[in-house]
């Protein structure tokens, strides 16, 4: 993996604050640049929370650092479970920065998306069991990383799903691969190739989310399923986990450098530029409105 200097720069800014008593047991906080971390020590529970103003769209600094932290917390021994949610209660993640894919640098485009392979190779691969708390909309990448989870909970009133298909993007096969995985195959295929973001109740309706809760409430639902993952010993649970996924995985690791390939020469057609550059008109008319 290749981190660039800025990335380098926020992993110095990575700061451990003292501990700090909650309740009963302590609590350790750290921040980074666009990430909140809540560490409870008793449980081994990190809470993480994307801090991306506007919508936490993930662009190669943002991914990088959740990579060095998705390596941190996995180096950490007392770390067993991590709950992923928004410091935003209206927006998970806008999904990819589509300025990103906007009159790239094929090199800064080749490495944003080896750095997005890297963050969904260690989330989906993680040996924490994770929880995404979707306290918002999650559009496209924001919903590929709740997929990457191990158990979704989802406040009503926001829409999920992968609609790349829309954009007039083709969504890679690891995107669909963790639909298919979640969704099974039927639902994936309607919901891939329509582009559809659905309701929360419906994203309930067809798995993709595993349970509903109020936004206020989310956290706490969150916490309790996770006592429930956390009861299982950690090495039967790791093991199962990679066992099953490994498999998708190993698909990517084997292709990744092609996949890469695949998207710098789709994205950089003129075509796509067009559609993309009208798309962005559209967002930015939409947020004048
Ligand atoms: C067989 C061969 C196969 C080959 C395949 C090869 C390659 C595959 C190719 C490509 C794969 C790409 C996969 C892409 C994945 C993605 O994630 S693309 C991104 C998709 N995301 C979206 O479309 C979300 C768009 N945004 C929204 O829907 C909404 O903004 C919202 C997130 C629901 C939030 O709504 P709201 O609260 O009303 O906020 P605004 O719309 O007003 O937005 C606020 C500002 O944020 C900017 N913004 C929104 N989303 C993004 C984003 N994704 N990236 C960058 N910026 C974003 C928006 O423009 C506003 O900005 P300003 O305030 O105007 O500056």
């Amino acid at each position: 993996m290749i981190w660039g200097r800025r990335a380098l720069q926020h992993v110095k800014r990575f700061k451990r604050l003292p501990f700090q008593p909650e309740g009963l047991h302590r609590c350790m906080s750290a921040a980074t640049q666009n990430l909140v971390v809540e560490m409870d020590g008793k449980s081994g529970v990190a809470v993480v929370k994307l801090n991306k103003p506007p919508v936490n769209s993930f662009n190669l600094e943002f991914l990088t650092e959740i990579n060095i932290l998705m390596e941190k917390l996995e180096n950490d021994k007392s770390c067993r479970g991590l709950i992923l949610t928004s410091n935003n209660n209206k927006i998970f993640s806008g999904g990819l920065d589509i300025m990103e894919m906007y009159n790239p640098q094929p090199d800064r485009l080749a490495e944003f998306w080896r750095t997005l392979q890297g963050m969904w190779l260690s989330l989906y691969g993680s040996r924490l069991a994770t929880i995404a708390a979707i306290n918002g909309h999650s559009p496209a990448g924001g919903c590929l990383t709740a997929l990457s989870c191990d158990y979704r909970i989802m406040a009503p009133g926001f829409t999920i799903g992968l609609n790349e298909t829309q954009l007039g993007i083709i969504p890679p096969f690891w995107f669909v691969e963790s639909m298919i995985n979640v969704t099974g195959q039927r639902q994936a295929e309607v919901c891939c190739q329509k582009g559809l973001m659905m309701t929360t109740e419906q994203a309930h309706s067809i798995g993709l989310v595993d349970d509903v809760v109020p936004g206020e409430a989310i956290l706490e639902r969150a916490h309790n399923e996770m006592k429930n993952w956390l009861k299982v010993p950690d090495f039967a649970r790791q093991l199962t986990k990679r066992q099953i996924r490994k498999p998708t995985m190993d698909r990517l690791i084997a292709k990744r450098d092609e996949d890469i390939q695949n998207f710098v020469q789709f994205i950089t057609k003129d075509s796509v530029q067009k559609a993309m550059g009208v798309y962005i008109d559209q967002l930015k008319n939409k947020a004048k409105k």
